[in-house]
């Protein structure tokens, strides 16, 4: 069985840190609490039958340190001893993991978790703003990761500490607004009767968005993957696409305002995953904060909140390594998801 965790036990080093998506894995290796992690590791899931596998290529067998414990995020709810991952075959079974790759402490946590941690983790230099005012240092934060889904987290500062909120953000309803709205909307492929965020926000559903503004328009669809559209939308060389772009970015400007209601985030919305820094250009236009702060009665509060596109290439690594490094400057709760030997 998983135990609690212990606060004041940190891990101990070398620690192996993972962020293992749909796709990819990336893994690195933390030595001590004041040093840089190693160069990641990325491997792709599906060369490889098991995690333990992975790590063993990716890590074991190439660096020179062997890590005594390890903090995993996964794609995925940590629950139990058998893990499964979203969008990937693999089981994580901590308790093989101990005794096959010789560690002493595992802990796994959740991808946007990580996502957020990140977010206290990295400086000014790995992010690009858009709009709004100073972030209030201690203020709440949200982050919001549109990829394979569409990731979410709140991140809040209490009893001196940063506590992550993983959560399932990305389901929230998402409706329309604009006359133009109710003519695309009816089109867009619903989830069990409902259009959630999911539906728009992710790769999937910008070619949901490209597909929905097509039939309403009685065009041909001649796009199918996510890069293709937002190439010709970037370029607006298909009038589609650029229309499918600007939905999306209209709807992120929404969900993300919504979120910033909720957390109060005054310390600022952090946009992460793969597809945000495709499309700094398409965010800067206007459209993205113009929904942002269209939230009577509280617009003042929206126009004072800045945004930012996290543009660090491996973020949810570089949010592992803060937490492996200093674990007593976050509330990460490791009930339930902590296995020792
Ligand atoms: N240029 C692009 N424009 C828009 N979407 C893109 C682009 N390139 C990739 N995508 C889409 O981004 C999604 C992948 O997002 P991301 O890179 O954040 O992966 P992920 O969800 O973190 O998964 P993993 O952790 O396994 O890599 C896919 O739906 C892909 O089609």
């Amino acid at each position: 069985m998983p135990i609690s965790g212990d606060e004041e036990q940190g891990l101990k080093f070398p620690i192996l840190i993972g962020d293992v998506g749909g796709t990819n894995a990336r893994f690195a290796i933390v030595f001590d609490a004041n040093s840089e992690p190693s160069e990641p590791s990325i491997v792709q899931t599906a060369s490889f039958a098991t995690i333990d596998d992975a790590i063993r290529s990716a890590v074991l067998e190439k660096k020179q340190f062997k890590p005594r414990s390890a903090v995993i995020a996964i794609a995925g709810p940590v629950d139990g001893d058998e893990i499964p991952l979203t969008n990937c075959p693999w089981i994580v079974r901590p308790k093989a993991m101990l005794a096959g790759l010789g560690l002493s402490d595992i802990v796994i946590l959740n991808d946007f978790e990580a996502q957020a941690l990140a977010v206290v983790a990295l400086d000014k230099e790995h992010m690009e703003k858009i709009g709004g005012g100073a972030p209030e240092p201690n203020a709440g934060r949200v982050v919001l990761g549109p990829g394979t889904g569409l990731g979410v987290a709140g991140l809040i500062h209490a009893c001196g500490r940063w506590i992550p909120v993983p959560g399932e953000g990305g389901h929230m309803d998402i409706g329309p607004r604009t006359a133009r709205d109710y003519q695309v909307f009816p089109h867009i492929e619903p989830i069990e009767g409902r259009v959630s965020g999911e539906q728009i926000l992710c790769g999937r559903g910008l070619v949901n968005a490209y597909r929905a503004i097509a039939k309403a328009d009685e065009v041909t669809a001649k796009m199918s993957s996510p890069a293709e559209i937002t190439a010709a939308a970037l370029s607006r060389s298909d009038p589609v696409a650029t229309e499918a772009l600007d939905l999306f970015v209209t709807c992120l400007g929404r969900t993300a305002g919504d979120l910033a209601l909720v957390f109060k985030s005054q310390g600022g919305v952090f946009l992460t995953g793969g597809i945000a820094q495709k499309i700094v250009p398409a965010l800067k236009t206007g459209n993205f904060r113009a929904a942002f702060e269209d939230k009577a009665p509280h617009k003042e509060l929206l126009k004072s909140v800045p945004v930012y596109v996290i543009t660090h290439p491996l973020p949810a690594l570089a949010g592992l390594a803060a937490y492996a490094r200093t674990p007593a400057l976050f509330g990460v709760e490791t009930e339930g998801r902590r296995w020792r030997v």
